[in-house]
């Protein structure tokens, strides 16, 4: 799914009203009755008691007014205030003029701001894309008054006062969002870090926006769900054989960090890969060959960490990373193989495809190794303290995501950074964020699964690198969804 800008989201508007033959009224009230059904799933009138909608003067407001005639119809008790400006919206007065008369309606002013007690429910509907300038004066003191009533809140679009793909400064006001409720495409504010406490739960409701146009609109950013990803998984075929789906080398662990190695080799595994070769320290080996018995293994020479490059001949992709440690020796382990990979003496039919990870990203930031020379033409994926150390420190995640980009074009690699919405970046400057993935997941080892996964889709050479990375990152997200949702063992 493409994540569009405030402007476009405009264009989009105009787009589907003239393909569609709509109003743009009646495009406001499919926004209305998109976020109505919502809240009617949230919330039943029993529960919601008394619903204040804050509208302002342009199309959010709007879409406040719409929303607080469908409720009270559907029998909601509802309250509106108005922030006073010196024109609004045309639909805005439309359904203004169409607002029953037994709603409550007040105007808002610095003297007389709405009651909001902590069990009130608010629709926010302030502002919304059409935000041009930090809120101040009246709408500044109504979202502190609201955001310290601590009242459930339901943003329309987006929480008030919060740009849609823009930084702004700590000290700008915006609502904090209990749930936002947005139309058509997400907002690139919903997926980083800085605004989920505005943000809140999130959700986007189609309301039937031009597709045609969606397709056609250029946009860096995009959000990897499932339709994103069906289909790229390549079928095994009936004839098939271990030599179809790639022989991957895992280069892993160091003394006390061999279970880094047993849970990628393991997700290597379980992510399909033909053949498994681990490289492991010396006393690692028996741990190795107990925990995953089918793959091979490999027995470096020093006892605790990786001081040799296996012979790479055999191999349709090597991982490098979890739980390998700081060690000079490993470095050089890691330098030899990235020399090895990208010189035209490995007289491979493709470049030999890395995977990049965990201490691998460490050594290299330790070092400040010329990242192009390391990460050309392979996959990194660091989390957020790994990238800054390859990097330099990111003033907020707008910046974060800036920086992000700039590596993956400039050194024409993909890199996944970690988290939440984790972001691939690719060659050509565009960001994937991922949509699959929990809280759970925020635990040691989960990185290293990850590694695993993509060794083996790394390895079958059938995927392209780019869709064997969405796909990974993807697949390792859903896995731990899945896992949530059964029910927890109790002993
Ligand atoms: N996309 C879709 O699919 C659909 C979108 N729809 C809805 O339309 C919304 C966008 O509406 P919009 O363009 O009218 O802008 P909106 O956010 O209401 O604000 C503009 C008003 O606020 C004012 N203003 C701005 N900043 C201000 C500030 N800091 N402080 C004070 N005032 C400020 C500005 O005034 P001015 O800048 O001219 O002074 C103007 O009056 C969108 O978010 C969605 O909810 C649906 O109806 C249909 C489907
Ligand atoms: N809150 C979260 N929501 C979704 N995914 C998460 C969350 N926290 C962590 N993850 C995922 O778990 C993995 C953690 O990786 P990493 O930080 O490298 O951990 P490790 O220490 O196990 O190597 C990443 O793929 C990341 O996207
Ligand atoms: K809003």
């Amino acid at each position: 799914m493409k994540i569009l800008t405030a402007a476009q989201t405009r264009q989009l508007d105009q787009a589907t009203m003239q393909e569609q033959h709509l109003t743009s009224v009646e495009l406001m009230e499919r926004a209305a009755e998109a976020l109505v059904e919502w809240f009617c799933q949230w919330l039943d009138q029993e529960q919601a008691g008394e619903v204040l909608v804050l509208c302002g003067p342009g199309n959010n407001g709007g879409d406040g007014l719409a929303a607080a005639r469908l409720l009270h119809q559907s029998g909601y008790q509802m309250r509106v205030a108005l922030l006073p400006a010196a024109t609004q919206a045309a639909d805005w007065q439309h359904n203004r003029l169409h607002l029953p008369e037994a709603i409550a309606v007040a105007e808002i002013n610095e003297g007389q701001l709405p009651e909001i007690q902590p069990n009130t429910v608010v629709i926010d509907a302030l502002f919304g894309t059409g935000l041009a300038r930090p809120l101040g004066g009246l709408a500044a003191a109504l979202v502190r008054h609201l955001n310290a009533a601590r009242a459930r809140v339901v943003s329309v679009d987006i929480p008030s006062g919060l740009y849609a793909e823009a930084s702004q400064p700590r000290e700008n006001v915006a609502v904090r969002a209990r749930h936002t409720v947005s139309f058509g495409t997400p907002k690139l504010a919903f997926l980083l870090p800085q605004n989920a406490e505005l943000v809140g739960e999130w959700h986007v409701k189609d309301i039937g926006l031009s597709e045609p146009f969606i397709a056609c609109s250029t946009s860096p950013w995009h959000y990897t769900d499932a339709a994103a990803v069906a289909g790229t998984l390549p079928a095994r075929p009936r004839f098939s054989h271990k030599g179809t789906f790639g022989h991957a080398l895992l280069l892993a662990g160091s003394r006390g960090k061999i279970g880094a190695a047993v849970l990628a080799a393991n997700a290597c595994l379980r992510g399909g890969v033909g053949l498994l070769t681990a490289r492991v320290p010396g006393c690692g080996y028996d741990i190795f060959q107990t925990s995953v018995p089918e793959a091979m293994c490999l027995a470096d020479p020093a006892a605790d960490y990786l001081s040799e490059l296996p012979e790479l001949k055999p191999y349709q992709a090597v991982g490098i990373g979890p739980g390998l440690g700081q060690e000079d020796a490993s470095l050089a382990v890691l330098r030899q193989l990235l020399e090895a990979a990208t010189a035209p003496a490995a007289a491979q039919q493709r470049p030999l495809p890395l995977v990049i990870d965990a201490d691998a990203l460490n050594l290299l930031g330790r070092h400040r190794e010329p990242a192009g020379a390391t990460a050309r033409k392979h996959g990194a994926h660091p989390h957020p303290k790994e990238f800054e150390r390859l990097t330099e420190p990111a003033r907020d995640d707008y910046h974060r995501l800036e920086l992000l980009r700039a590596f993956a074009q400039r050194y024409r690699c993909l890199v996944l950074l970690k988290g939440a919405y984790s972001c691939l970046a690719t060659p050509a400057g565009e960001l994937h964020f991922n949509s699959t993935g929990n809280p759970g997941m925020a635990t040691g080892g989960s990185g290293d699964v990850l590694t695993g996964l993509l060794l083996a889709l790394r390895a079958d050479a059938r995927l392209r690198p780019f869709e064997a990375a969405r796909l990974g990152v993807y697949a390792h997200g859903r896995a731990g969804d899945l896992a949530a949702e059964k029910p927890a063992t109790r002993v």
